[in-house]
């Protein structure tokens, strides 16, 4: 046997020729295990959902999985975040932008007006919804469970399929041998999907500067400013968040959490202080992961809430309790500075 770290195993929503193996691609580059550095290449295991890949990461089948969490037009994936809140607890290490652009596939030979049935996930088929009933009125709509899947299902070798075009990335059409009737057939220009790789739980990377923290927030006792509580923790202690967006628990009707993305890093004082105090107004807080973000924006630090300030209030604070004179480094710590209290 030869020794050295073994290649590290990633799932990804397959088959090849999604876009969430384009994500994966692009981490890889990122963590430097794509084969263009000295590190072990590592493989590439398609799954046939974003469950069964979380599913494999919490057996230890696979050491992480790449899966999609939002996107610019469509918003929040659900199944990625159901998957996150409930089950063994998963992490996030790293997130990847992917653009999102899809065209028309067919079958060598296929036309237009051959076109009675489109298939692809249901993600790809809501952003075109305005391209298809512009230009292909009358045409069904079969699921699929991913856009290479509903490529694949089209190539020349694979057995009759139900539906006689797929939304896909142009990769997968290459891929399996289709040919392309229209580009660009997304609704929106720019689209962009962003992505995450999940493991098992970890101690998340070192902060950058530029990082992002998910947590899912289980929803207090129902009362009358509840979600203003519960985002107050953050406007408080100057955290930007970059998204929040409420999900059924499946209990009972009514019954919510709260995915919450927000700038920084739970090493980050003011990150840290929100968390602590999310910890104490929700029924359980799930931390779903610091990590830098892929687009490497710097967090704006308001004042008061750098990591010097929250020292500084703490080492003001145990003074206090000790009796002792505060020390002056502060500008509100000194007797003369504060009149009042
Ligand atoms: O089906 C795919 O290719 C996926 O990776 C899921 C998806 C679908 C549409 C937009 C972004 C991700």
């Amino acid at each position: 046997m030869t020794g050295g770290p073994r290649p590290r195993r990633y799932g990804y929503l397959g088959p090849e020729g999604t876009f969430t193996d384009a994500a994966l691609g692009l981490a890889l580059a990122a963590r430097g295990e794509d084969g263009a550095t000295g590190a072990p290449t590592a493989e590439r295991v398609p799954a046939a959902s974003v469950d069964a890949a979380l599913a494999a990461v919490r057996a230890g089948g696979l050491d992480a999985a790449v899966v999609p969490m939002e996107n610019s037009v469509e918003g929040g994936v659900p199944a990625t975040l159901d998957g996150l809140a409930g089950g063994d607890p998963l992490v996030v290490v790293a997130e990847v932008l992917v653009p999102v652009s899809f065209v028309l596939a067919v079958r060598p030979g296929t036309r237009r007006e051959d076109v009675r049935v489109v298939s692809t996930h249901s993600h790809a088929q809501a952003q075109c919804r305005g391209w298809l009933a512009e230009h292909l009125p009358d045409a069904g709509y079969t699921p699929s469970t991913s856009t290479a899947a509903a490529a694949a299902g089209l190539a020349p070798d694979a057995p009759a399929p139900s539906y006689e075009a797929a939304l896909c990335a142009r990769v997968a059409a290459e891929r399996y041998g289709l040919e392309v009737l229209a580009e660009d057939v997304g609704d929106t220009a720019g689209a962009v999907t962003r992505f995450v790789v999940v493991s098992r739980p970890t101690p998340p990377p070192p902060r950058t500067g530029a990082d992002r923290t998910t947590v899912i927030a289980f929803q207090p006792a129902d009362h009358p400013g509840m979600l203003l509580g519960l985002l107050e923790e953050f406007s408080s202690r100057g955290v930007n968040l970059t998204r929040i967006e409420s999900r059924p628990t499946g209990d009972a009707l009514g019954r919510y959490c709260f995915a919450i993305d927000a700038e920084g890093h739970v090493e980050d004082a003011r990150v840290a202080e929100a968390l602590l105090g999310l910890h104490r107004v929700c029924a359980q807080v799930r931390f779903l992961g610091s990590y830098p973000r892929a687009d490497a924006v710097p967090v704006v630090v308001r004042p008061g809430t750098a990591d010097d300030d929250f020292a500084a209030a703490r080492g003001w604070l145990d003074a206090v309790r000790a009796g002792r004179p505060p020390a002056g480094s502060h500008a509100g710590d000194g007797p003369v500075a504060r009149t009042t209290s």
